[in-house]
């Protein structure tokens, strides 16, 4: 792997209030990068300042090979021509068919006619529009919108995608559409993504690696499972809240004790298997009575609140433990 994004001790203030502050992170090469923060943490920024619309207050930030805050202008929009970018609201022209908008960098780039027809036909057919070429963007489903955003900011065959709340205007199920096209994006053509967003479910879905902004720092990097199975600060573990199942509440716990009586444990669940065998060696009965499992990279992660009766649960619990298994007495 090549680093393809580097933030070295980067900041940037705006009126001398601090965006960002003291951000270090490699992005590497073909890999699906999320940054996660709630509004106003800098996620922006973070953008703007990889395409060179912003430039550091301090630090230095590399884009490929070249030092982009040590470049004039006109360096930065070459190294701007070798970045796609996808937008919340899309940023179509209204008054251009879809082929249009999707020919429209590659007529800037000065790329002829013949030559430009062939490319933004394999661009549509790529995103699944090729039959909705000659219609107006006002025709188009959200979905088919950011889909056309997707084809044009591909148009000039950019080797890195800055897809900025690129679903947040779309509802779940073109959400999941968009997403899946952007892990084509990734898989097929080896494009590097950064992916912005405040909603853990886009993360979640797509991202290899993630790092949270939290008022304009970064406060966790890590493997998207990892952040998600364990975030180790609060910021992260506030937003994995909101995406998956953790412990009860004190409020739903209060509730739940009215109607489970026996001890009430919350498992952390990661990879492992063989809990209900483990309380079943026990003579311990286990009955679920809160939490979810979901399913991210490939692998389990989530939390199940169990209600204990009977048998050697001590033991049991102890044998869990002895496995590495997060145990909570609630
Ligand atoms: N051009 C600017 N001039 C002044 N302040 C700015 C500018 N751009 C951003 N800021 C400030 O910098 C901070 C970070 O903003 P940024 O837009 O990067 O956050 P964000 O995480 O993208 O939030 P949102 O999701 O709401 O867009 C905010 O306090 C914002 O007000």
């Amino acid at each position: 792997m090549t680093v393809h994004v580097r933030f070295e001790h980067v900041s940037k203030e705006f009126s001398g209030r601090p965006a960002l502050a003291d951000v270090t992170l490699d992005i590497e090469r073909g890999e699906v990068f999320g940054v996660i923060g709630h509004s106003g943490a800098g996620k922006s920024t973070l953008v703007r300042l990889i395409n060179g619309l912003e430039t550091p207050t301090s630090g230095r930030l590399y884009v490929g090979p070249q030092e982009v805050t040590a470049l004039a202008e006109r360096g930065r929009r070459e190294v701007r021509r070798d970045i796609g970018m996808i937008f919340q609201q899309f940023n179509l022209f209204r008054s251009r068919t879809v082929a249009g908008n999707v020919a429209y960098p590659l007529k800037v780039a000065g790329v002829r006619q013949p030559e430009r027809d062939r490319r933004v036909a394999r661009l549509l057919d790529f995103v699944g529009l090729l039959d909705r070429a000659h219609d107006y963007p006002e025709k188009l489903s959200g979905g088919q919108k950011q889909r056309v955003g997707v084809a044009r900011a591909l148009a000039t065959e950019p080797s890195l995608l800055l897809a900025d709340e690129a679903t947040s205007a779309l509802d779940p199920e073109t959400t999941g559409e968009v997403l899946a096209l952007l892990r084509r994006v990734n898989r097929d053509l080896g494009v590097t993504i950064v992916l912005i967003t405040h909603e853990l479910d886009v993360i979640r879905s797509v991202a290899d690696r993630v790092a949270v902004l939290d008022s304009g720092r970064v406060v966790e990097t890590g493997s998207a499972y990892d952040v998600f199975a364990q975030p180790s600060t609060d910021a992260a573990a506030q937003f994995v809240r909101t995406a998956l199942r953790d412990r009860p509440s004190p409020e739903t716990l209060a509730r739940l004790r009215v109607r489970h009586p026996g001890r009430l444990v919350t498992v952390r669940v990661r990879d492992q298997a063989g809990l209900a065998r483990t309380f079943l060696e026990h003579g311990v009965a286990a009955e679920v009575v809160f939490g979810g499992i979901s399913e991210l990279q490939e692998r389990s992660v989530g939390s199940i609140t169990f209600e204990l009766t009977g048998g050697d649960v001590d033991a049991a619990l102890a044998a869990l433990k002895a496995e590495g298994i997060e145990v909570n007495d609630e």
